[in-house]
């Protein structure tokens, strides 16, 4: 912890207070939290609409971020340093290099853009069309997928099209069930801002947004780099069935094992099914219930 910290706080997108870890510099007040051990700093900034990164520094005169247009911020800031603290409490990774990296997002990028995503070196969110979207860092689920394809990058580095990308995308979305794990949908918090009860996906029913839920029913497909955002539904499946019968914090060793130490950049889901079992063995034992558990929940998907 440094002394130039300030603590201010705000409204997040869902109205709801949170405190925030700025920093006050010459009479302006920063989006810019220094709390994090081995300096590690976690940055928000505004493309302002526009599409060039990574933007200006989100700034505030009183540190109270209480307008309406600062909530994306206010939510990417704060939920950036709940993923933060998630690594580094769960897993002991200090950030996504395991190396204090500085932790950068940019909202309010492009025009009624629907999308977010890690650009290699910082988180990036759209403020939606309003319809399809609202501001996409209003989703903790959402904020945690895009943190952990920075940290599949720099770990199995799978790469992103056909079986490995649908387990990139697979990974990104159970990380962001163990940091929000009230339910097993994904960015329900932003999706359709005017219908409620809809997500963009769910790891219990894949099927429900059209994506397969076992092998039988793999897309075959070259649109999305292969289906990695469909495809993703068969080792989602399995991982909700892990999740089920093992429970949140066993599954979520298991996870970041096989993620960290075995998977690989060409791995398919047969050899995820075969890291997330060794992961198992590593931690609860060959012959575990848990590691049983695990083989039953790819079983049941059709990936052996
Ligand atoms: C759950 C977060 C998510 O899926 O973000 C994306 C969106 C909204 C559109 C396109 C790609 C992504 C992604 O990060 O894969
Ligand atoms: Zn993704």
């Amino acid at each position: 912890v440094t002394d130039a910290g300030t603590t201010g706080y705000g409204y997040g997108l869902l109205d709801d207070y949170k405190s925030l870890n700025t920093y006050y510099s010459n009479g302006t007040y920063y989006l810019y939290d220094v709390t994090k051990p081995m300096n590690g700093v976690i940055e928000t900034r505004t493309a302002n609409n526009g599409s060039s990164l990574p933007g200006n520094y989100s700034v505030d005169s009183n540190n109270a971020w209480t307008a309406y247009s600062q909530a994306a911020d206010v939510d990417a800031h704060a939920y950036a340093g709940k993923v933060y603290d998630y690594y580094k409490n769960t897993h002991n990774r200090n950030s996504f290099d395991n190396n204090g990296a500085t932790i950068r997002s940019t909202v309010h990028y492009g025009s009624n853009y629907n999308n977010a995503f890690w650009n290699g070196s910082q988180m990036v969110y759209g403020d939606g069309d309003g319809s399809t979207f609202t501001s996409l860092s209003g989703a903790l689920d959402v904020v945690a997928h895009e943190l952990t394809h920075a940290v599949t990058e720099r770990t199995a580095g799978l790469q992103y099209q056909y079986q490995s990308g649908a387990l990139n995308e697979s990974f990104s979305d159970v990380f962001g069930y163990f940091l929000d794990s009230g339910d097993y949908l994904m960015g329900e918090d932003v999706y359709t801002p005017g219908v409620s009860g809809d997500a963009l996906r769910s790891l219990s029913n894949p099927p429900q947004y059209g994506q397969p839920a076992h092998m039988n029913d793999y897309i075959n497909t070259s649109s999305d780099n292969g289906g990695v955002h469909t495809n993703s539904g068969i080792p989602n499946k399995a991982a909700y069935n892990t999740i089920q019968s093992i429970g949140k914090a066993k599954a979520e060793k298991i996870y970041y094992r096989a993620l960290t130490v075995y998977l690989t950049p060409t791995s398919n889901f047969s050899y995820a099914r075969a890291a997330l079992l060794q992961s198992a063995a590593d931690l609860y034992g060959s012959g575990s219930s848990t590691y049983n558990s695990v083989k039953a929940a790819w079983d049941a998907v059709g990936v052996y």
